[in-house]
C-alpha cells in the first residue's frame, strides 16, 4: 500500500463573500508529479497556500502525513517544501547566503548547514553561481535557487506554484527536468494553467474550476475522457462514400482525400467490428484503422463549462 502524503478533506475557503475553493477532497500519494490544473483564478494558489499552512482554511481540513496542519503546522510544515508563485528570493544576497539563511530557517543544525547548501547547490546546478548576487541570475536560475530553497531539508512533499511560469523554452525544459529529479524521491505537487505543462510533467492530474475538482486521475485517463464518436480508416479500394454509409452504425461519412476516410457513429455504437468484416468481405483492403482521442484542449474547454 502506498505512503498516504496528502489528505485533503470537505476543504472551502472564502475570501470576504466569495469562495474561492468549494468542497475539495483529494488524496496524493508518496513520490509522482501530481498537477493542479486549471485556469486563472481557479482556486489553485489558495489550495497549494492552505495546503503548505501560509493561509487558515474556512473549513475542512488538510493532513500532511496525517499531522493535521491547522492544529499542529510546526511539525507539518517539516514535511514540506514550499515555492510560492513569487518565489521569496532575496536579491541583495549571494546562492549561498540565501541557502544558509533557509538552511537556518529549516532548523538544520549548525554544523550541517555547509554540507547540506552544498549538496543542494549541486542537486540544483547552482555550485557555480554560490558567491553570485541572486538578483544577477537568470530567471531561470533564481526560479532553481526557488527550488532549492523548498528541498533543503529534504522534505517528503514539494510543494511548486506554477514553477514555470515567465520562463524561455530553455529553462522551462531545464526546470522540468530538475522537477522530475526531485519527483523520483519525494511527492512533488505542481499547479499551472498550461496543458502542455502537466502532459510534459505529470503522471496524476487533478483539474479545479470554480474552486471545485471537475477531474481526477491519470494524463491517460484525462486524454480519453472526451472518447469521440468517430473512427478513421484507409481503404486502398477507395469505395464510394455512399457504400460505407451501409456499415450499421455509420452516421456520417468524410472523404479525407486518397484512401483515408473519417467515419462518424452513434453514442455507445462501436462499429470497428463491422468496419472490419465488411472491408475484408467487399475487398476494400483496410490498412489502418484507429479512434480519434479527444485533445487535451478538447477535454480542458469541456471541463471547464462543468
Ligand atoms: N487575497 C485575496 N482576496 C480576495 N480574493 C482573492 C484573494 N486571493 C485570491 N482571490 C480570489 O480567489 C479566487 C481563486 O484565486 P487563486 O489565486 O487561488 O486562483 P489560481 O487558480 O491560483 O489562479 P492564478 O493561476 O491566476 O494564480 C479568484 O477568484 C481570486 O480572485
Amino acid at each position: 500500500m502506498e505512503e498516504l502524503i496528502v489528505k485533503v478533506e470537505k476543504l472551502s475557503h472564502r475570501y470576504s463573500a466569495q469562495w474561492a475553493v468549494r468542497d475539495l477532497d483529494f488524496e496524493i500519494y508518496r513520490n509522482g508529479i501530481y498537477g493542479l490544473l486549471g485556469s486563472n483564478g481557479a482556486g489553485k494558489s489558495t489550495t497549494m497556500n492552505i495546503m503548505c499552512g501560509v493561509l487558515k482554511q474556512t473549513e475542512g481540513n488538510i493532513y500532511i502525513k496525517g499531522i493535521n496542519i491547522r492544529e499542529n503546522p510546526v511539525e507539518a510544515k517539516r514535511h514540506i517544501g514550499f515555492l510560492p508563485q513569487k518565489p521569496p528570493l532575496h536579491m541583495e544576497l549571494t546562492v549561498r547566503e540565501y541557502l544558509s539563511f533557509c538552511a537556518k530557517l529549516r532548523d538544520i543544525p549548525a554544523k550541517e548547514v555547509t554540507r547540506s547548501v552544498n549538496e543542494v547547490m549541486e542537486r540544483c546546478s547552482l555550485a557555480h553561481f554560490s558567491n553570485r548576487l541572486t538578483r544577477n541570475l537568470s530567471g531561470g536560475y533564481q526560479q532553481r535557487v526557488g527550488i532549492a530553497q523548498a528541498i533543503i531539508h529534504k522534505p517528503d512533499l514539494v510543494v511548486l506554484d506554477e514553477p514555470t511560469n515567465g520562463l524561455d523554452p530553455n529553462q522551462i525544459f531545464e526546470i522540468r527536468h530538475l522537477i522530475k529529479e526531485i519527483a523520483h524521491e519525494r511527492t512533488v505537487v505542481l499547479s499551472t494553467h498550461i496543458l502542455s505543462e502537466v502532459q510534459a510533467t505529470c503522471k496524476y492530474i487533478r483539474m479545479i474550476e470554480q474552486g471545485r475538482v471537475v477531474f481526477s486521475g491519470t494524463i491517460d485517463e484525462f486524454d480519453n475522457y472526451i472518447v469521440p464518436n468517430s473512427l478513421m480508416v484507409s481503404l486502398r479500394g477507395m469505395p464510394p462514400a455512399d457504400e460505407l454509409l451501409t456499415i450499421p452504425g455509420v452516421i456520417e461519412v468524410e472523404e479525407l482525400g486518397g484512401p483515408k476516410y473519417r467515419l462518424r457513429f452513434n453514442d455507445g455504437h462501436d462499429v470497428s467490428k463491422h468496419v472490419v468484416e465488411i472491408s475484408v468481405a467487399r475487398n476494400w483492403e483496410l490498412t489502418e484503422i484507429y479512434t480519434e482521442k479527444g485533445s487535451m484542449d478538447a477535454v480542458f474547454a469541456e471541463l471547464s463549462k462543468k
